[in-house]
């Protein structure tokens, strides 16, 4: 990252994640995938956090489904979205199977991460049944960032993406999910598509800062993905998204005049090549045979 832009704000710390939730400055999150993405997120001194979100598996790759990632596809994207990373921390999504069949081979896939991906914190799905790895992780240094509610890696297991916590009984099990997530050190909790009453109770009662998808304004900070604020996710738009630009309307228009300019012969114009001598230009001709 050159000099200029890191000047911009100073790398965002725990700390000052804490002292934002303390201040009541919403905390902003915004998922990136590749390099010119953790460009863009960098290029803004208020963005807090870049997300190198498994929702990759979907919105970059094609997959169906975040299950199919793996964790050589995570480490290639983060190691891409952090040269263009300065000031935001750089999480990145554990991918489906790489951290719960144990906690030491938890650890070790998130060393990679830290060490191959070259991200600052991991991000977990799940409730009570990760505090094992979520403790193991954090005992080593390793900052983890919780993620409950709608938990995307279950899709099959939970019958679809749906909202969590709408029943007294399912709310009591986020919340106390959290509770114990955030004792197992956790430094930050996503909180996912749950009713705003439940985002906001969470929120007041943790320390740590709750980002929120779908989990109401009451939350310490917002998470969306790159290409639903960008418009170009051409899948369902859940309830929760908002499109904060039109970029497929100018992106498909680029590709429509460029492919006209080519096929009418407008492109590319005399000013878009190169030269040669004529004397070099002859001089060629003759050694082949061309006067
Ligand atoms: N483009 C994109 N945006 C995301 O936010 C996202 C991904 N992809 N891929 C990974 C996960 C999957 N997520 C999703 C996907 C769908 C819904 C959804 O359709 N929710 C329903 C809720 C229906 C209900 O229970 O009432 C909705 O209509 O909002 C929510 C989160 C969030 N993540
Ligand atoms: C939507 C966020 C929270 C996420 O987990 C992802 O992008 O994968
Ligand atoms: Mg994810």
């Amino acid at each position: 990252m050159d000099q200029e832009a890191s000047e911009v704000r100073k790398k965002v710390t725990i700390q000052s994640l804490q002292a934002q939730r303390r201040n009541k400055i919403p905390i902003t999150m915004l998922t990136a995938y590749d390099y010119p993405t953790g460009l863009a997120c960098s290029s803004n001194p208020d963005i807090d956090i870049t997300l190198v979100g498994d929702s990759l598996a979907q919105v970059c790759l094609g997959h169906s489904s975040t299950t199919e990632l793996t964790l050589a596809e995570m480490i290639h994207h983060a190691r891409a979205v952090s040269r263009g990373t300065a000031h935001p921390l750089l999480v990145a999504d554990m991918p489906f199977g790489t951290y719960h069949i144990s906690p030491s081979a938890a650890a070790a896939n998130a060393i990679r991460l830290i060490q191959e991906g070259r991200v600052d914190a991991v991000k977990l799905e799940g409730g009570s049944e990760i505090v094992p790895i979520v403790r193991q992780l954090s005992s080593i240094g390793i900052p983890v960032m919780a993620h409950v509610g709608l938990l995307p890696q279950r899709y099959i297991a939970m019958s679809g993406y749906k909202v969590q916590g709408r029943s007294a009984e399912s709310a009591q099990r986020v919340f106390r999910d959290a509770l114990a997530l955030e004792d197992a050190g956790a430094f930050s909790i996503v909180v996912e598509a749950v009713p705003k009453e439940l985002g906001t109770f969470i929120t007041r009662r943790l320390k740590i800062p709750t980002i929120g998808i779908g989990a109401g304004p009451g939350t310490s900070g917002q998470v969306l993905v790159w290409d639903d604020v960008m418009g170009t996710w051409p899948g369902h738009k859940a309830k929760f998204v908002r499109r904060f630009a039109d970029l497929q309307t100018p992106r498909d228009s680029g590709v429509a005049a460029y492919a006209s300019a080519v096929r009418d012969g407008t492109f590319p114009a005399d000013a878009e090549g190169y030269t040669m001598d004529k004397e070099e230009w002859e001089k060629f001709l003759a050694a082949n045979g061309q006067v």
